[in-house]
């Protein structure tokens, strides 16, 4: 796939939202049919409504019939600390339009915690990911993403780092509760460590009403949490033409 390529990463812009999702379904299912079957495939969702039109295409059969679910494993990048039966909840919404769908292990899928003290959950996630990595310390050699899918909000927040947040300088913890300036509920989120150890990231962003943030963020505006994120491999954005800055389109 031809993708314009930058200091802050390739560019796939696609003409409209339909070819958009295909296009980032069948990259997605080409690196996770080209992982050994030795290792899981990890993947970490993003939440919000742009990614849902991706999780029903993945649920429809086509994909369902292509992908190789028995060897991958699923992660919340972020999540509104609510029950997961909550109209806010991003894992709720993957459960219904994808989890539910695919033929995938109920043990190969990760929800962050829904209960307790926001803190206590955020540490539970965190314990979860150091088990299955082996360790308490992030290896650069060793991402424990193979891929990261993010979006951006208009206010330059991925996942649920959003501007201005002391979330955004904790760099110890591997998962993190906050509470978001505007947007309603706590949140838990990977922290800026967790999001870096990935092989790939990939930002997802559709609509003229992305359009101008996605300008700033990939000129690296430093008031946008979304301008710090890097990936150890490859950092990739898939855009429709609506939401991809001039030049680019
Ligand atoms: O609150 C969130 O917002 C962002 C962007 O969501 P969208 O609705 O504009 O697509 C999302 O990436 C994040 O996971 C979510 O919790």
């Amino acid at each position: 796939m031809p993708g314009q390529t930058t200091a802050t990463g390739t560019m796939h812009v696609f003409p409209h939202r339909e070819a958009l999702i295909t296009g980032l379904a069948d990259w997605l299912l080409e690196r996770s049919l080209a992982k050994a079957d030795t290792a899981p495939f990890r993947l970490a969702l993003s939440g919000g409504s742009t990614p849902q039109h991706l999780y029903t295409l993945m649920a429809s059969a086509p994909y369902v019939a292509r992908f190789p679910w028995h060897n991958m494993q699923f992660f919340i990048g972020d999540d509104r600390f609510v029950p997961h039966d909550h109209a806010d909840s991003n894992f709720g919404m993957m459960q219904r339009l994808l989890f539910s769908k695919a033929p995938i292990p109920a043990d190969s899928i990760f929800p962050m915690p829904d209960h307790g003290l926001a803190e206590d959950a955020a540490g539970a996630y965190e314990q979860t990911l150091k088990n299955l990595y082996g360790a308490q310390d992030f290896s650069p050699e060793q991402p424990f993403f193979d891929v990261q899918l993010l979006g951006i909000g208009t206010d330059g927040h991925t996942a649920s780092l959003f501007p201005g947040q002391p979330v955004l300088d904790n760099r110890s913890a591997w998962v993190a509760s906050c509470v978001p300036p505007v947007a309603p509920h706590t949140r838990l989120t990977l922290t800026y460590p967790a999001i870096h150890s990935s092989q790939h990231v990939v930002f997802l962003v559709e609509g003229a009403a992305k359009r101008d943030i996605l300008a700033r963020i990939r000129a690296q505006d430093p008031a946008c949490p979304a301008s710090a994120v890097t990936a150890q491999g490859e950092l990739i954005w898939f855009t429709d033409q609506a939401a991809a800055p001039s030049g680019q389109e």
